[in-house]
C-alpha cells in the first residue's frame, strides 16, 4: 500500500509496484486536500481510492483483513511523517518510510517501541546507497583522514521540495567523522531554475523532479581537491529502491527476524537490491 500515490514518489513508487507484479493495495492515504477533490487516482490503469486522515483508521482496518501480506510504503512530507510513522506503528503494520524530514529520532523511537518492522531511509536509490555506505565505511576506516580540509555541499531538487535533502544530511554526518563537520545550515540548497540549469547543469526537462548533489573538500593551502557527485533525473532509481525494501522487509517478517528496523544500506547488505 502506497501512500500518497497522489504524489510524485508516491505515485512513481506505486507504478514500480505494479511493474514488479506485486498486488498494489487500491487504496491510498492523503492529504486532505486530494482527497475532497479527487475520489481517486489511477496508478498503471488501477483506479486508486484516496482516503482522507479522519478515515484512514476504518480503511486501516479493512485493509488489515483484506491483506494480510501488507506491507506498507510512505512518501509524503516532512510535515507529516511524524504522525504517519505513529499512526502506523500504534496499528502494528511493517512499514517502509521514504519521506525525509520531520523529526527523525522521535520517528525511529516510535517505530522501536511499538515492535513494528520498518526500512526507515532518506535515499532508496541502490547505486546512491551503496556511494552511502562507501562513505561510511571510509569514515569508521580512516576517521580523520580530512582534518582541516573545507567541506562545502551543494543540493539542488525540484522548486517544491521543502526540506534540505535528507541524502546530504547523512552523507554529511560521514564527512563529520573524516575530520570536515558542517552544519544542516551550510548545504547550499537550490531551488530556482536559472541556477539549476546554468550552474548545476539541470536539463530542462528535469526541472521538476531531480536531486543533484556536490561534496567538494578542498585541502587547507588549496593545493588539493576533492569532488563527489551524484546525479540524478527523475524517479525511477528511488520507485525501484523502495520495492526491494518492501520485499525485504516481507521476508524479514516472515522470517520473524530479531532485528527490526533497517535502513537502505541492511537492504543493499544482504543482496536484496535488483
Ligand atoms: N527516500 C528516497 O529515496 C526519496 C525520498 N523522497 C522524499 O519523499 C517525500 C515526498 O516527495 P514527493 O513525492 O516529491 O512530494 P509530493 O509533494 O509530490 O507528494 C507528497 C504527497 O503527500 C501527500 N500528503 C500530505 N499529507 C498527507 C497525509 N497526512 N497522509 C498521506 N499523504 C499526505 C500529499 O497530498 P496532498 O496534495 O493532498 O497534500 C502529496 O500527494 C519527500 O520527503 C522527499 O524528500 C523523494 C525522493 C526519493
Ligand atoms: O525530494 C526529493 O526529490 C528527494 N529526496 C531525498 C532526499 O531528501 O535526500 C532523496 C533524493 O535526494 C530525492
Amino acid at each position: 500500500m502506497v501512500n500518497s500515490c497522489t504524489g510524485k514518489m508516491g505515485h512513481a513508487t506505486a507504478e514500480a509496484v505494479v511493474r514488479a507484479g506485486l498486488q498494489l493495495v487500491p487504496l491510498s492515504f492523503t492529504g486532505a486536500s486530494e482527497a475532497v477533490a479527487v475520489g481517486n487516482v489511477g496508478v498503471a490503469g488501477i483506479p486508486v481510492e484516496l482516503i482522507a486522515p479522519e478515515e484512514r483508521q476504518a480503511a486501516m482496518e479493512r485493509v488489515k483483513a483484506q491483506y494480510p501480506g501488507l506491507v506498507l510504503i510512505d512518501f509524503t512530507l516532512p510535515s507529516v511523517v511524524n504522525d504517519n510513522v505513529e499512526f502506523y506503528a500504534h496499528n502494528g503494520v511493517p512499514f517502509v518510510v521514504g519521506t525525509t524530514g520531520g523529526d527523525r529520532e522521535k520517528l525511529l523511537a516510535d517505530a522501536q517501541s511499538a515492535g513494528c518492522y520498518a526500512v526507515i531511509a532518506p535515499q532508496m536509490g541502490k547505486q546512491v546507497v551503496a556511494f552511502q555506505a562507501a562513505m561510511e565505511i571510509l569514515a569508521q576506516n580512516f576517521p580523520g583522514a580530512f582534518s582541516g580540509y573545507k567541506l562545502e555541499v551543494t543540493e539542488s531538487h525540484q522548486r517544491q521540495k521543502a526540506d534540505t535533502s535528507g541524502t546530504a544530511k547523512a552523507i554529511v554526518s560521514s564527512f563529520g567523522k573524516l575530520g570536515t563537520p558542517i552544519q544542516e545550515a551550510d548545504i547550499e540548497k537550490v531551488r530556482d531554475a536559472p541556477t539549476q540549469m546554468d550552474r548545476m547543469g539541470v536539463p530542462e526537462e528535469h526541472l521538476g523532479g531531480h536531486a543533484f548533489h556536490t561534496y567538494r573538500l578542498t585541502s587547507p593551502d588549496g593545493d588539493v581537491e576533492f569532488v563527489f557527485q551524484h546525479n540524478v533525473c527523475g524517479r525511477t532509481i528511488y520507485a525501484e529502491g523502495t520495492v526491494d525494501a518492501a520485499l525485504f522487509l516481507a521476508k524479514k517478517v516472515s522470517q520473524k527476524s530479531e532485528k527490526r528496523i533497517f535502513d537502505m544500506i541492511d537492504v543493499l547488505r544482504e543482496g536484496s537490491m535488483r
